[in-house]
């Protein structure tokens, strides 16, 4: 496939906030920056403010405080059509009408572009997107994920320096959703085109980012590549958010060889940053809670559910609760007494 030929900007959003008309303040002041052919995701509970502010990059809203910048532009006070972008939403809006050739090419005619060159961008789009074969067929004889593929197909034929888009595989079901995520995420490796990326759904994000950034209540609680916040959320928003996790509680306790994270059940050594001797909460991952033979504590196995590809395990160790995912093929039963092990470095403290 030949690569894109997109000139990619960066994204600077300065101080910018917003507050709506009756008072809802939607957005604190935020700072980002987004590099050029970076896909960033913003990933955040529903009315935690990341559509209002894609909504303000696209200049669908205006900001209430600060400035956005596309390249060396400041496109704060310009008009959509003026930035360069291209938005593709959850809804996609085909010309009922058109076929998937002629609702692609409506987003080259907008622009003056020579016939040859139409023809062989619209070529590049069908293949791109995997639609050359359906090109004569009209949206109603589509599927979900390829009329958003199509939708898809008809912003990137307007050569938009940024895309922007809002929960784009939302209406689509389950199947098609984690389909069209691949599909997608093979697809911003090829464009390296600058894209701002917004949905509620984690795995998604994980999928698609090269870097997220997961907001709440209108700030930002972290930014990082998938596998920073996955591995290391700096707050226990972010770790409960962002996949499965057992929130534990526990006490740091002084010993001679340094401090103790005492679980009740367990006790390891205490990696954390605060010297405080006090009560506070850790997260683990399930998959980070592994079956032993000998060491490690005692804990009674209370369910047992079969996911295809692993068992989820919920056990009990001395009044908490534990969520534990261990491979499809181990002999685990409700009722049982097992051992399992935690290691120290899986501990995270948020
Ligand atoms: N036009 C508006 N007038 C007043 N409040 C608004 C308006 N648009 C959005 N809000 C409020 O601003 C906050 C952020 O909304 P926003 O749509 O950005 O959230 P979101 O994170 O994208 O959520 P969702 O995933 O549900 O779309 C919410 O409290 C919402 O109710």
């Amino acid at each position: 496939m030949e690569e894109s030929t997109v000139q990619s900007m960066e994204i600077a959003i300065r101080g910018v906030s917003k507050t709506f008309q009756d008072g809802t303040t939607a957005l604190q002041p935020i700072d980002l920056q987004v590099a050029a052919g970076e896909v960033l995701v913003l990933l955040g509970p529903s009315g935690c403010g990341k559509s209002t502010l894609l909504r303000m990059i696209a200049g669908l809203e205006q900001p209430t405080a600060g400035r956005i910048l596309i390249g060396d532009r400041d496109v704060t006070q310009l008009p959509p059509e003026k930035r360069g972008i291209g938005f593709v939403f959850q809804q996609y809006a085909l010309f009922p009408t058109m076929t998937v050739e002629e609702n692609i090419m409506f987003g080259m005619k907008l622009r003056k572009i020579g016939k040859q060159e139409q023809k062989a961008k619209l070529e590049e789009l069908l293949a791109l997107m995997n639609l050359t074969e359906l090109r004569k067929r009209l949206p109603i004889q589509l599927s979900g994920g390829q009329q958003q593929r199509v939708a898809i197909a008809r912003v990137l034929a307007t050569d938009p320096m940024i895309l922007l888009m809002d929960e784009p595989l939302t209406a689509l079901d389950a199947k098609l959703k984690e389909h069209l995520r691949l599909e997608l995420a093979q697809l911003f490796r090829k464009l390296h085109i600058t894209t701002v990326y917004v949905t509620h759904d984690q795995t998604e994000a994980m999928a698609i980012a090269d870097r997220i950034v997961v907001m709440n209540k209108g700030v930002i609680e972290q930014s990082g590549t998938p596998k920073e916040i996955y591995l290391k959320p700096k707050s226990s928003f972010v770790a409960q958010f962002v996949g499965q996790v057992n929130r534990l509680r526990a006490k740091v306790k002084t010993a001679e060889r340094g401090n103790v994270l005492d679980l009740g059940f367990y006790q390891l050594p205490y990696k954390g940053e605060s010297r405080a001797v006090a009560d506070i909460d850790v997260f683990l991952r399930p998959e980070d809670v592994y079956l032993t033979q000998e060491a490690g504590f005692s804990a009674r196995v209370q369910d047992v559910i079969f996911l295809g590809d692993h068992y989820r395990v919920i056990a009990e160790s001395g009044g908490q609760k534990l969520v534990i995912d261990v491979g499809n093929d181990t002999l685990i039963h409700e009722g049982d007494q097992v051992q399992l092990e935690i290691r120290e470095d899986k501990i995270i403290y948020a």
